[in-house]
């Protein structure tokens, strides 16, 4: 079979390299995402994790090599086609409206899925109607799932940072993706919102099937929702395994040692 077709395998990516400037961000990175699970990037400041969420959210364009999602070059599709395509994405320092409710920006989230024209809009046809009565409950749906009933008609500016974390979750879940890609989850958090980070990750692999990539510092986390984790040290692949067998690498620690980062928790400050 060709790559990134066989059916346990969601996406694929071969050969990714990406230079800025003189800089190799990304060299030859190769790995295959496995329907159902959770995978994790981890590596010291600069490694490259960052640069390969972004080839495959297509904010980059790699400058060589393939990224295959179900099969389809992904790297031919246009950037604003891949939530279409079931792939939804979080950001570091949170990208929410702050000044709508939690209801209304997981409602702007669910526009991915509206094709309409603007004269049908007018209509308002049944087929428009029955759209938004499904827009409704698969976000009520979401608001119940992440516990966020308490702050569905609550500005996003005034809840705490611990909560738009899970708003943001949410967004991104409203928008019924295969594939979740979550950068840096615990980035901000406190010890015990971190630890319920973990157990929205561990629901949303179990209760709805979503394939995660994460991006991800802290390693107790790391090593305890992740199914898979991939290391990687100046734009290249060290090490690829489970998180003890990766923990356990040498060249792990090494790589970590070797920067102002730590391997064992790394705790980034609320930004
Ligand atoms: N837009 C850009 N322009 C120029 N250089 C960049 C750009 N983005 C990243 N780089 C460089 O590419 C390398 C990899 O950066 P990247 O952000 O992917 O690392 P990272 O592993 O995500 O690091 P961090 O943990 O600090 O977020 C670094 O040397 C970085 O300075």
């Amino acid at each position: 079979m060709s790559l990134g077709t066989e059916p346990d395998i969601l996406l694929a990516a071969h050969a990714l390299s990406l230079r800025f400037g003189g800089v190799l961000a990304v060299n030859q990175v190769s790995f295959e995402l496995r329907r159902g699970e959770v995978f994790t990037l981890i590596g010291p400041n600069g490694a490259g994790k960052t640069t390969v969420f972004n080839l495959i959210s297509r904010i980059y364009q790699p400058s060589s090599g393939e990224i295959r999602y179900k099969g389809q070059v992904l790297t031919q599709v246009a950037p604003h086609r891949v939530a279409r395509l079931g792939i939804a994405r979080t950001f570091q320092n949170i990208e929410l409206f702050e000044h709508a409710t939690v209801l209304q920006n997981l409602l702007i989230g669910r526009h991915v899925h509206h094709r309409r024209s603007l004269w049908r809009e007018w209509l308002f046809t049944a087929r428009v109607r029955e759209a938004e009565r499904q827009t409704r409950r698969k976000v009520e749906e979401v608001i119940d799932f992440l516990d966020l009933q308490h702050y569905r008609d609550t500005l996003v500016a005034g809840l705490p940072y611990g909560v738009r974390k899970v708003v943001e979750l949410a967004r991104a879940l409203a928008t019924e993706p295969e594939l979740l890609l979550l950068d840096e989850p615990s980035s901000g958090l406190n010890v015990e919102e971190t630890g319920d980070m973990a157990f929205w990750i561990e629901d949303i692999q179990r209760d709805l099937g979503i394939t995660v990539l994460m991006v991800e510092h802290d390693m107790s986390l790391v090593s305890k929702v992740s199914d898979r984790v991939l290391a990687m040290n100046q734009g290249e692949v060290l090490a690829l395994g489970t998180p003890a067998e990766v923990q356990a690498h040498p060249g792990v620690a090494e790589a970590y040692l070797g920067s102002a980062d730590d391997a064992s928790s790394l705790r980034r400050p609320r930004p």
